[in-house]
């Protein structure tokens, strides 16, 4: 039998910014599918800006983002998203009047509306909760539940690789805890999820790597558990 090769998002030397402040200064790393990555840093060390270029929201000035060998510089972020490429903003971005449904209609817009249906069906059975609330509006929703529905929402355009940008953010530890385990279903649906988060404990116990950030680059990186038990990491992020 001749098996599907595991897609990879590889992204070397990356440097951008905003007008003349350079915000990554050579940011390098890889994510496969079907493997939870945390991107771990600072406030500021541009976890948002390096998932911001790499999805083609920014323009890098150098360096290279790569989907399975393909380079995606110069695609616009419609185009990387067609070829598997999903990005979960900060904040959320729903459209607070309107239904569950129809936001999550709106991620598979180029889908056919047979694909459609079956990823509906496929985000519900993921988030049970959104099916009981598709006709709700999505303004109307917990906090806990629009992060699930802004992730519900990229996963309808079929990702092979989601990048997730501070999930947890402004959710009471359980419901970010549900939020945080559900991206462990989506990576063993074979998804290769790349995670900004704030709570890096947590993220550490649903990633199996890690890389850590600091003014735009790379300074250490390994897997959750080597990451979990460094002292630096400890001292910085996990207040130990
Ligand atoms: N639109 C923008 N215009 C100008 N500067 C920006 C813009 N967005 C971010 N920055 C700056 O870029 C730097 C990196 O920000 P970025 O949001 O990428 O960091 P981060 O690691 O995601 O931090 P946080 O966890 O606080 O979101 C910061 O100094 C920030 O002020």
């Amino acid at each position: 039998m001749v098996q599907e090769a595991t897609l990879k998002l590889t992204v070397n030397d990356l440097t951008a910014g905003y007008g003349k402040a350079q915000v990554l200064f050579g940011l390098g790393l890889e994510v496969a599918e079907g493997e939870l990555v945390a991107l771990l840093g600072a406030n500021g060390a541009g976890k948002t800006t390096a998932l911001r270029t790499v999805s083609g929201l920014l323009r890098p000035w150098a360096g290279s983002v790569d989907l399975d060998g393909q380079s995606l510089l110069g695609f616009s972020a419609a185009r990387r998203a067609r070829l598997g490429l999903g990005h979960v903003p900060e904040g959320r971005q729903l459209f607070s009047l309107m239904s569950v449904e129809e936001n999550l209609l709106l991620g598979a817009a180029f889908l056919a509306w047979s694909g459609k249906s079956d990823q509906l069906e496929r985000i519900y059975a993921l988030f049970p909760r959104l099916a009981e609330r598709r006709g709700q509006m999505a303004g109307t929703l917990s906090g806990g539940e629009q992060q699930m529905l802004a992730i519900g929402r990229a996963l309808m355009g079929k990702p092979r690789i989601l990048m997730v940008d501070e999930p947890s953010l402004g959710l009471s530890p359980k419901l970010a805890e549900e939020v945080l385990s559900t991206l462990s279903q989506v990576k063993k649906e074979g998804v290769g999820v790349l995670l900004v988060e704030q709570n890096v404990a947590l993220s550490l116990e649903v990633a199996d790597r890690g890389y850590v950030v600091e003014h735009g680059r790379v300074v250490l990186q390994g897997s959750a558990k080597e990451l979990a038990s460094d002292e630096g990491v400890q001292k910085a992020y996990l207040a130990l």
